[in-house]
């Protein structure tokens, strides 16, 4: 196999195309490359003006196509692949990204964009190495984009629509297919004609050149991209041996900077490519390749160190409510913004400006303007905002995390150096005003009902005739839940301060009947009988030992048949990759006696009180953990000692992780739209399959209870 040396050495792999284009599929075994197709399921609906440039975009999409098939095939169909390979193409023209029509209005708008212009076709391509230790999935991440330049002819209405009406333009970037009919259209192509057909296949042979050769590396650098390596040099390539490390060998220390930074940061392999490892961690220290990338900078610890100044940015905004009035004003001045909120002319356009930069907000010539996310989530009265948790995070946790270092050194909660209160009980203490207990009942609320959905739809419950949402605050899950399970009633059940002000959140014109509102303390008071106990957000802010006085309440009030849903970010079970549920627990250290927990520590609470059959969904949204434990009565004769064993085996065997994004997943009884930003506002480079909710099914069986430890 002269031709192909280095796609010889993806011969031995199994390699997956996360892919339901024919065309990617068809240029790539034109050329000998054994694959296996595998569509991604992931929705092209990143927020693109959260990207500097389109080619980001493209990149981005192609990443997380690639992801979401990797995973899956990981945790659901437990068959890890080595490879797997993802693209996107996208058109851009004036700064406008353009995908693929939605009909054939959309066609005729784009290709009208395209007339008598040049414009560019950006493919995005991602290719993952992947391995699985232990049962997690670690990834090496390579993605690159290539651009060519296409120009179209002048062309008539007429022509237009006879191309429209061809149904050529339905699945393709931009509204044509430059490989058939479309191909009519275009007066010159400068670049890879492939690369506009959806797959740049010289750019991905140089990319596993660098990979698999590094000798080649080296050339490739040196001559910028734009040839390929030597067939000779790659002689020893085609010999379909299996590589003997799970990755390309040279990457270890390809992945380290001058810093030694590591793990996930980014390492610029030539000028439009990276590569990050996911799940890894490299030796600080190592200076293997640190001379050939020590002039690159630590980006990834810089935007650690910067990353406070974008959040205080955007409490700022949220605090001074800009979003809203260039909801309703925009666009405007920096000057007017700066007259309506009270502010000074000059603070204020640096705001709007560090905002713009940071996608939040679009800046034209007329001015500032909200971007599509900030109408959506940051607005304060928007169906789905999240203001109220911005100023929660502002007034209550920022003053919180500056003790930390206080919190880590004495190992508890800093309630009394943040505000002077102890935080012994919430509402009757710190929560002493109105005002305060508002503001944390909307910060609830938003991120309960942002998450809602998935939470509601993670299982089929519609076998409940009755619920009861533990700590269920405003309601908002409950509300969603009887929208989704017309049959079932919900009873939200919390303390009476928190009762007395749910009104103002509960929601017109939906029908509120089945929601009902009961004040009580679940650690003292008898609980309200229910099919279905749930507990959302619930058991993180308890130390152990309380939790247990709790899920024995629940278990002696359920009847057999009854169960429990818990919802709560998840770390990993070695604690290291998840790193929103990891701050999250840091969180819960300077505030709170809880902690977060791994799968396996929620289901060991749970066991100790009968719950077994565990299952975790990847929700891909803010809450994105979503755990399923069928739980049963145990017999009571296990002996102690030697479970412990057992069970620490059976629990990392007994739960099934799945992939479950808000863009795949289809209720089963109920098809609904998903509420949820799968890509948080500030972080969409670093959507990693990280963090964080977890759902808990338990389900009572007449085999006797177990006893309490
Ligand atoms: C511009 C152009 C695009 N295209 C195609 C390539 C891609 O298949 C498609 C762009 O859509 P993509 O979203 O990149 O790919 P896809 O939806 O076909 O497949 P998947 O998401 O499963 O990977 O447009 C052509 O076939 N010819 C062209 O001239």
């Amino acid at each position: 196999m002269a031709l192909n040396p280095v796609l010889g050495k993806l011969v031995s792999k199994r390699v997956v195309l996360a892919s339901a284009s024919p065309r990617r599929q068809e240029i790539l075994s034109n050329v000998g490359l054994r694959f296996e197709v595998v569509p991604s399921w992931f929705k092209e609906t990143l927020e693109k003006s959260s990207f500097t440039a389109p080619y980001e975009y493209a990149v981005e999409t192609a990443k997380q196509k690639a992801l979401e098939v990797a995973n899956r095939m990981h945790v659901k169909h437990q068959r890890t692949p080595d490879v797997v390979i993802g693209a996107d193409t996208i058109v851009s023209v004036d700064g406008q990204i353009l995908e693929k029509p939605v009909d054939k209005q959309d066609a005729y708008r784009m290709l009208s964009r395209l007339n008598g212009k040049e414009h560019s076709v950006f493919t995005g391509v991602a290719i993952l190495h992947c391995c699985s230790k232990d049962n997690h999935l670690e990834m090496e991440i390579t993605d690159f984009y290539e651009e060519t330049k296409v120009k179209f002819s002048e062309l008539s209405e007429e022509l237009l629509w006879e191309y429209i009406h061809s149904g050529e333009p339905m699945d393709k970037a931009g509204g044509y297919g430059i490989q058939a009919l479309g191909g009519m259209l275009v007066e010159y192509v400068h670049g890879d004609f492939l690369n506009v057909v959806g797959f740049p296949l010289n750019h991905f042979c140089k990319k596993l050149a660098e990979l698999y050769y590094p000798a080649s590396k080296q050339n490739v650098q040196h001559k910028k991209c734009d040839s390929m390596p030597s067939v000779d040099t790659f002689k020893n390539l085609s010999d379909g041996k299996s590589e003997s490390s799970d990755f390309p060998e040279h990457k270890v220390s390809s992945k380290l900077d001058s810093s030694g930074m590591c793990s996930s940061g980014a390492v610029y392999t030539s000028e439009n490519s990276s590569t990050v490892r996911l799940g890894f961690t490299v030796p600080l220290g190592n200076q293997n390749g640190v001379s050939q990338s020590a002039s690159k900078l630590p980006s990834k610890i810089l935007e650690l160190m910067d990353g406070f100044r974008a959040s205080k940015a955007l409490f700022v905004a949220s605090k001074l409510k800009i979003f809203d009035h260039l909801k309703d004003k925009g666009p405007m001045k920096a000057v007017d913004v700066a007259n309506d909120v009270g502010t000074s002319v000059c603070g204020t356009e640096r705001l709007l400006d560090a905002c713009a930069s940071l996608g939040l907000l679009e800046k034209t010539s007329q001015g500032y303007s909200n971007t599509d996310s900030a109408n959506t989530y940051l607005t304060s009265d928007g169906k789905y905002s999240l203001h109220g948790y911005i100023i929660h995070s502002n007034d209550h946790l920022w003053p919180l995390f500056t003790n930390l270092e206080s919190a880590v050194k004495e190992g508890s909660r800093q309630n009394h150096r943040a505000f002077g209160k102890k935080a012994d009980d919430l509402f009757k203490d710190y929560y002493h005003s109105q005002e305060v207990k508002q503001r944390f009942m909307a910060a609830m609320h938003s991120i309960a009902h942002l998450t809602a959905r998935d939470v509601a739809t993670a299982f089929d419950l519609s076998k409940f005739k009755s619920a009861c949402d533990l700590g269920g605050c405003t309601g908002a899950l409950a509300h969603e839940l009887v929208q989704v399970y017309p049959n079932l009633k919900v009873t939200v059940f919390d303390l009476p301060e928190v009762i007395a002000n749910t009104s103002y959140f509960q929601p017109s014109g939906q029908h509120t009947a089945p929601v009902t509102f009961v004040s009580g303390d679940f650690f003292k008071d008898n609980l309200p009988e229910a099919d279905l106990y749930i507990l959302s957000r619930v058991l993180h802010d308890w130390p152990d030992e309380k939790i247990h006085v709790l899920l024995s309440k629940i278990s002696a009030v359920c009847r057999p048949g009854c169960a429990i849903l818990v919802a709560e970010m998840v770390l990993d079970d070695e604690k290291k990759n998840r790193s929103t549920a990891l701050l999250q627990s840091l969180n819960m250290l300077v505030q709170t006696e809880g902690k977060e927990r791994s799968g396996c520590e929620y289901q060991a609470l749970l066991e100790k009180h009968g719950f077994t059959n565990v299952k975790i969904r990847i929700t891909g949204n803010l809450l994105d953990w979503i755990a399923e434990y069928e739980i049963r009565r145990k017999k009571r004769c296990r002996k102690k000692k030697k479970s412990m064993v057992i069970e620490k085996k059976r629990i990392s065997q007994s739960y099934e992780e799945e992939v479950f994004t808000a863009s795949n997943f289809e209720c089963p009884y109920k098809k609904l739209e998903p509420p949820c930003p799968v890509v948080p506002l500030l972080s969409h480079r670093k959507l990693q399959l990280s963090p964080f909710y977890s759902i808990v099914l338990a389900q009572f069986s007449d085999i006797q209870k177990s006893p309490m430890m």
